[in-house]
């Protein structure tokens, strides 16, 4: 098993920066900052950025690249049109065959491990509506930057029938606290840009892409004489109770979620979900 501290010190090993550089998926664009190194991550999944298995896995091997090409900084964003993620992919879930749904939660555990983890500073440019497994990509990052006030942020997962897993609830609890997210989460609130403002889901609002960008480049400038290895530490010593939990439970969480997704009355309401929202 890996505990978190040799998970920390693997992966804040030092290596030499690539400028250019491909995600290797048509479902991921990826932009580096010649002159910052920074790297503009968007997601291209059409519709709605649903999280399926490809996408989930497109994006871990984005964020390992990054790290191992030694970008400095990392942007999570959307090049669809007033969404930033759907959540995951809900198809994925409904009448999926055990080893299916297996693969597919284990991509997803990985893919957040390894963001939420990464020792590289991150910005979530969140420029469309974000509920449930957008809302925790996006909670996954350090800091957070809204496009617009006409978008929702959430866990919104009991809506569905379902509830979010400890790991996405303890995430939110890091950001708003307890209270805050069992009111949030037992309710399935979608919050308004403004109440998320409020209440510290999102650190800033602003009006354009350009000025998000502006605020994650003043985000980044915080670092600009903090070494990496100390900077990276901080992080994941921050982070190490919600992050460990998965490390050590991988396994109980997925039986958790193969038992829960396969109940005949969750798979009615996925089912049911899907059609309205097929229908509107
Ligand atoms: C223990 C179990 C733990 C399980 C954890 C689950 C976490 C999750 O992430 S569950 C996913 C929760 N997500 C949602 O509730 C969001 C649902 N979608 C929406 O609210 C809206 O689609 C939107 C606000 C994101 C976008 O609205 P818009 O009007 O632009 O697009 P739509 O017409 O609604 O959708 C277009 C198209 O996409 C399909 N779709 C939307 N969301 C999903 C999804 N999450 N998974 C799969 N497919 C989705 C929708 O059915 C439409 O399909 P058609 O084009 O075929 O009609």
């Amino acid at each position: 098993m890996t505990t978190v501290l040799q998970h920390v010190v693997r992966r804040s090993i030092l290596r030499p920066f690539a400028k250019s550089f491909s995600s290797g998926s048509p479902l991921v664009d990826v932009q580096v900052n010649d002159k910052t190194g920074v790297a503009i991550v968007k997601m291209g999944r059409a519709p709605v950025n649903g999280l399926n298995t490809e996408l989930l896995g497109a994006l871990n091997d984005t964020f390992d690249s990054l790290e191992k090409n030694k970008a400095t900084g990392m942007i999570l964003s959307s090049s669809i049109p007033n969404i930033y993620s759907a959540g995951l992919d809900i198809s994925e879930m409904y009448n999926g065959t055990p080893e299916n749904l297996t693969k597919f939660w284990n991509t997803l555990q990985s893919m957040w491990i390894n963001l939420y983890s990464t020792p590289l500073p991150t910005v979530a440019l969140i420029n469309g509506n974000a509920p449930a497994g957008g809302c925790l990509l996006a909670m996954s990052c350090e800091y957070r930057v809204m496009v617009g006030s006409k978008f929702v942020i959430g866990l919104n997962e009991t809506q569905l029938g379902l509830f979010a897993p400890k790991w996405f609830q303890d995430t939110m609890v890091s950001i708003i606290g307890p209270r805050q997210t069992e009111l949030a989460l037992t309710s399935g609130k979608l919050f308004s840009a403004q109440e998320a403002l409020k209440i510290g889901l999102i650190d800033e609002l602003v009006a354009s892409e350009e000025e998000a960008l502006a605020s994650s480049d003043k985000f980044f400038g915080l670092f600009k004489r903090i070494p990496g290895y100390a900077r990276g530490q901080t992080k994941n010593f921050v982070r190490a109770e919600v992050l460990d939990w998965l490390l050590k439970n991988r396994e109980h969480d997925t039986k958790v979620f193969l038992n829960s997704i396969q109940l005949p009355h969750v798979q009615k309401g996925l089912g049911l979900y899907l059609q309205s929202l097929k229908k509107k």
